[in-house]
């Protein structure tokens, strides 16, 4: 009888994800100033110290006055309003608008007390020096309300959000200079395999160029985290070994090669011998053979060495965890058929585009796991689960890339 394994096998892509999140370590915060804090994790929602706008406010440059005076104003009958007063942007009239009044008024500025509509200076003519011609009515659309935007109290930001420049100026405008960030992922990159050479390098018959650096260094950069490269790793046990103990207090070793079946798989033989193993083999495919445990207490994510596999499980599995936010997907409608194996998972390589009721993903034509000329061209994964067929012109869920 096969004894059973000591560690889970086969486990879905939803487990690995929950296997790769409970290894990871709780990382502190840090408060950083707006312009310090791009790509970062926010740690804490942010609630408004400030309503905005502040106060209701016009959205053109023109007059203010009652909405009601105006009704009647056309090109050939235009209204007459008598000028009592101005407000700017920091500068407010102080006093009341009263029938038949009017102040003048600049984008930003506050609106006086009485007036409730807007006409824009497009619409004006002067007549005389304390007198103005309205050619249509004021419209009340062309005020800007208090709070509108967001008001005193109310959360902006959510814990776990990804500051955007948009976000940041949200922040800015919330009345915040600087924010509590997650410190980034350290992340430790190597890559493993006698055949594999740095590029750049002079190529042996049998030698392969490194690409899994050099797209999985860009897929964490991409994802915010800081990435230690600790280069190519032959397949022997010692020097595999040596490189897992240099990765100089990384939260997460990320490496490539050496998970599957062969006999020179050494890093599957050193974490199943001598570390801790949390899983190995996902139910999916490209990158059915990922390993995830410890070395001493260092997490270390195994990714198969093909080049497809490897950026694959990372955008799939570990890309949701160390970003902490959900993958961005989309269903849409299949422009080719599209199937998966009864016991995997399958990520198509796709391309989005348009088709006569909108949406529609293809794939990109070779999906081998060392094609990556292929991968280069899609923008899409397209996810069947376990066992499913999805028939051109059916809708299928899309990760997009
Ligand atoms: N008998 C079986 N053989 C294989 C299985 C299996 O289930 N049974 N699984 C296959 C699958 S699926 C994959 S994926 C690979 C994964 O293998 P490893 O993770 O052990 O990776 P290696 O054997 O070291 O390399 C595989 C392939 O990738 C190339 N490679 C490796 N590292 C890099 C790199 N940094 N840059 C570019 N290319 C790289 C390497 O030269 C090999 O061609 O196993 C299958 N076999
Ligand atoms: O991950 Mo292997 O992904 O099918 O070549």
């Amino acid at each position: 009888m096969v004894p059973p394994a000591a560690f889970p096998m086969f486990v879905s892509v939803e487990d690995a994800r929950a296997h790769l999140h409970a290894l990871l370590p709780t990382r502190p915060h840090e408060t950083l100033p707006l312009q310090a804090a791009l790509g970062r994790t926010l740690a804490e929602s942010v609630t408004a110290r400030v309503s905005h706008p502040g106060a209701d406010n016009s959205a053109l440059d023109g007059i203010a006055c009652r909405e009601a005076d105006t009704r009647a104003a056309t090109l050939e009958t235009p209204v007459r309003l008598r000028v009592v007063g101005e407000s700017r942007a920091g500068a407010a009239h102080a006093g009341t608008v009263g029938p038949g009044e009017c102040v003048r008024i600049y984008t930003g500025a506050t609106l006086p007390a009485g007036a409730e509509a807007i006409c824009p200076v497009e619409q004006l003519a002067d007549d005389g020096p304390h007198h103005v011609l309205l050619r249509r009515p004021a419209r009340k659309e062309d005020v800007r309300r208090a709070g509108e935007d967001f008001q005193l109290g109310q959360t902006v930001l959510m814990a776990g959000a990804r500051l955007t420049p948009s976000r940041l100026a949200l922040a800015a405008a919330a009345g915040h200079a600087e924010l509590p960030v997650w410190r980034p992922w350290r992340v430790g990159l190597l890559s493993t395999g006698d055949e594999v050479v740095a590029p750049g390098q002079p190529l042996q018959a049998g030698q392969v160029y490194d690409s899994n650096s050099a797209g999985l260094h860009a897929l964490l950069h991409q994802d915010g985290c800081e990435v230690l490269p600790l280069g190519r790793a032959p397949d022997s046990p010692e020097a595999l070994a040596a490189a897992l103990e240099g990765t100089g207090g990384v939260d997460l070793l990320v490496s490539s090669g050496g998970v599957s079946m062969g006999r020179y798989d050494f890093l599957r033989d050193l974490l199943i011998e001598r570390g801790q193993v949390s899983f190995w083999k996902i139910r999916m495919r490209p990158g059915g053979p990922a390993l995830l445990g410890t070395w001493n207490g260092l997490p270390v994510l195994g990714l198969p060495g093909n080049p497809v596999s490897s950026l694959v499980v990372y955008s799939v599995v570990a890309r949701p965890v160390l970003t902490g936010a959900p993958l961005r997907t989309v269903r849409l409608r299949a422009g080719n058929a599209f199937r998966s194996l009864p016991d995997r998972a399958a990520y198509w390589r796709g391309v989005v585009g348009q088709g006569a009721e909108g949406g529609v993903v293809r794939d990109v034509g070779a999906q081998g796991s060392a094609m990556l000329r292929a991968l280069s061209h899609a923008d899409a994964l397209v996810a069947v689960p376990e066992g499913g067929s999805v028939n051109a012109g059916d809708e299928v869920e899309v990760i997009l890339l």
